[in-house]
Order: C-alpha cells, then structure tokens, then sequence
C-alpha cells in the first residue's frame, strides 16, 4: 500500500519544518505552488535530503516547447512524481514525457479538478459530457501519450482502472474522514473508499495539516485507507 501524500500546503521552510517535526518515520509529502513558489527547488532538495518521497506538484500547462524544457529542469530534482494539466494536450502530455527522459520521475495528469463539479464544467469550460466521461477521456489520452497516471477523484478511479489498468497510477485528492468538511471540494471521499474504489494513492492536506493532532490524523487516515 502505498503511503497517503500529505500536502505540505505552507509558505514557508520554518512551516514545512515545525510539521515535519512532529514525525518519526519517512513520509511521502507533496510539494505545490504554494510552496515551491516561496522556497524554490532548494526546499525540494532539502525535504528529499530528510528521505521522504516527493510528489512536485506543479500543475504544468502551457505549449508543448515550453513543458518540455520546464521538466528537463524539473527532472534534476529527482523527485518522484510531478504532474502536468490533462487539458493542456495530448502533444503537450508527450512533451512533458520527453523532458522527463533519463529521470525516475513518474508523471501523471490532472484530470478535472476535485473543486470541480459538473454543472461548473458545463458553465466554465463548455464541455457538454458527464464529468465521468470528460475524466475518462483525459485519462485515456493520458495513457496514449505514456504516462504513468492520472490524479481523479476517487469517484472515477474504478471507472480509469477499467479501461487502463492496475498499473495506471490513480492519485486521489478531495480525501475526507467521515465528519470532515469539504472546504472548497466538490468530489469528496473517505480513505475507506478510496481503497475500494481502486485509488493508488490518496492526497491529503488539511484533514492533516489543520488538525490539532497532525501526527494522530495522519495514523488515523493511513490506517483506515491501509484497511487495519
Ligand atoms: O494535483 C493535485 O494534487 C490536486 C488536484 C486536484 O484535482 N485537487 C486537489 O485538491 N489537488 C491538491 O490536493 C490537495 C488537497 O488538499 P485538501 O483539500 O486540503 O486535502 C491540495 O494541495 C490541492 O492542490
């Protein structure tokens, strides 16, 4: 079982350390813009220094010349996942591929956003399908291009493994204990389903890093997505 990517969502080194502190064992944590913006690649360097796994999370969209050099960069980070917009293309998808090469990093695209739900997919971007089929679609497209996943809701992660596979990384953001509250997430679920429902990989960050017992919340969720 691979083990729940907490969001490191703070703006600053001393914020990313006084969290870190609170545990003992080697986590997987992820890095997003939030972060990577304020601190750069050396707080990249130093989280994998500490010998955690890291998900860079990055979001790239943009023409595929463009993506391409911006993950040759990304590349010499020697991170372990980073991740591009579905949306962005099928040639920019392979572009972001190609920059990647002779690096470990696996890539994945996002798919619709867990903020998103259908009607705002319907009014904000004009896509006129269910919003399982629009998933569907840019995972399958994700898999052409030779990707190694996708990041869904845990709503379409048994539907993607169907029709690409086991081996197709599922990465599920929108992850909530049962009393939690949604924030700004639309397509919500619980660890529990999440392991049911085929996710590879689970993504939680204020579940956690709001919590007045990070360490806590963290067990309790890895051991309700592990199943124990
Ligand atoms: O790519 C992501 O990680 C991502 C994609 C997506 O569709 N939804 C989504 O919430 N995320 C990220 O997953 C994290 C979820 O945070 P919480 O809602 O606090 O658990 C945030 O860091 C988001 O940036």
């Amino acid at each position: 079982m691979n083990k729940p990517i907490i969001a490191l969502d703070f703006s600053s080194k001393q914020q990313v350390e006084d969290f870190l502190s609170k545990f003992d064992e080697p986590l997987f944590v992820k890095v997003g813009m939030e972060l990577f913006y304020q601190e750069g690649p050396e707080l990249v360097r130093s989280i994998k220094k500490m010998g955690h796994q890291i998900f860079l999370d990055l979001k790239l969209h943009d023409i595929p010349n463009t993506v391409e050099a911006a993950m040759r960069g990304l590349a010499k980070l020697g991170v372990d996942l980073t991740n591009v917009h579905a949306a962005g293309g099928f040639d920019m998808m392979q572009a972001a591929k190609r920059g990647l090469a002779g690096s470990d990093t696996k890539l994945i695209a996002v798919t619709q956003l867990t903020s998103t739900d259908e009607n705002q997919m319907h009014e904000d971007q004009l896509i006129y399908v269910s919003l399982e089929e629009s998933v569907l679609h840019y995972a399958k497209q994700a898999k052409r291009a030779g990707l190694d996943g996708v990041v869904c809701s845990v709503l379409e992660a048994s539907g993607i493994k169907d029709a690409c596979g086991e081996e197709f990384l599922k990465v599920t953001p929108g992850i909530r204990l049962a009393d939690g509250v949604a924030d700004d997430q639309k397509r919500v679920a619980t660890p529990a389903k999440a392991r049911v429902q085929g996710s590879t990989h689970i993504v939680v960050g204020r579940a956690i890093t709001k919590s007045p017992d990070p360490a806590e919340s963290y067990r309790q969720i890895k051991n309700e997505w592990s199943g124990q």
